[in-house]
């Protein structure tokens, strides 16, 4: 049984269709990234998930009860987490009795250690409370009654650099005890790390769900290299280059010794005669056939990483050659 299913679900707000046919299906244990730019429809099956609002037509289901069946809702709720985009609590109570509340209801088995890791400052009131130490509390909130599901929208959203590599962290140790995890989000970087498989959605309908290891595969390694002499696109006619752009500087600068292939000054720099070209390109191909080319070359400088995915989510949104 799938943990999370969407089917045919479409939301028409009148002027805006929000969600237009959506079908995809989470698998127990997955963490499932959905994805699209402001506006794409994200937060519309979110909310249908949770049961706030009904669609068009269509539905889904979460832990195998039906979204549009209230009663039937009801009793999933209990093994489901649940983190909105840009929660809003009470202002006038602090966060301890925002999470008593929610123990009454929910449980709280796992309060202690979530308060460790995401540690929102409890005996404050709400109203006190930065963006970032809201979320935290909606993040505690989510899952310390130990669900089986939890569903974020933009659970990221707010937090600095550091408490994104938490969540990141805590979200890896959640799908080894087997949680199931549904988050949406247009930050790729956060996606591409802890996410199994993606559902990119634009202008309300889904453009296209995979694993996100085949997203990267077959959008390739993005290079940059600087090489010196005047070169142009085609010193790199090997299968699998696309999108090649180079530009051509004067050289005589200096050069860090790092870039140098041979010995440097006694200042520890060096000036590489002549022109130096910087080409950048994606590359599909076999990358010992990249090697061989670039060893025809004075290397100066390399980067091969994994396409962003934001180029790729480009793309997508582009819409003629996705
Ligand atoms: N209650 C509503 N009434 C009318 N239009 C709405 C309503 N809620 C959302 N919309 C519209 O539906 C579309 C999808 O909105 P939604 O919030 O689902 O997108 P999203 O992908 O979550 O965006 P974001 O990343 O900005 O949160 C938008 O054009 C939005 O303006």
């Amino acid at each position: 049984m799938a943990a999370l299913e969407v089917a045919g679900l479409t939301k028409d707000y009148g002027e805006v269709l929000a969600n237009d046919d959506v079908t995809f299906a989470v698998e127990e244990g997955e963490v499932f990234g959905y994805l699209g730019p402001n506006g794409a429809g994200k937060t519309t099956t979110i909310r249908t998930l949770m049961g706030f609002q009904s669609p068009t037509s269509g539905g889904g289901t979460v832990l195998g009860h039906d979204v549009t069946d209230e009663r039937d809702l009801i009793a999933a709720k209990r093994r489901i987490g649940y983190l909105p985009a840009n929660p809003a609590f009470d202002e006038g109570v602090t966060g301890r009795e925002i999470l008593d509340l929610h123990a009454s209801i929910k449980g709280d088995e796992r309060r202690g250690e979530l308060l460790e890791t995401f540690d929102p400052p409890v005996d404050r009131k709400v109203r006190d409370y930065s963006t970032g130490n809201v979320q935290k509390l909606g993040l505690v909130q989510a899952f310390m009654h130990d669900p089986d599901l939890v569903v974020m929208d933009e659970p990221t959203a707010g937090l600095d650099p550091l408490m994104q590599r938490a969540f990141n962290d805590f979200v890896e140790a959640e799908q080894e005890r087997g949680l199931t995890v549904f988050l949406s989000s247009h930050v790729l970087s956060e996606v591409r790390r802890i996410c199994d498989r993606v559902a990119i959605l634009r202008e309300g309908r889904l453009v296209t769900t995979e694993r996100i290891e085949d997203l990267l595969h077959r959008t390739g390694k993005f290079v940059r290299v600087r090489v010196a002499g005047d070169v142009g696109p085609a010193a790199f006619d090997v299968d699998g280059v696309h999108d090649i752009s180079c530009s051509t500087t004067d050289g005589g600068r200096a050069e860090d010794a790092a870039d140098a292939v041979d010995a440097s000054d006694a200042t520890g720099r060096r000036r590489i005669d002549g022109p130096i070209t910087e080409c950048t390109f994606t590359f599909t191909g076999d990358v010992n056939e990249l090697i061989a080319t670039l060893g025809e070359r004075r290397v100066l400088d390399l980067d091969i990483e994994e396409a962003p995915l934001e180029e790729v989510f480009m793309r997508f949104y582009g819409g003629t050659d996705a």
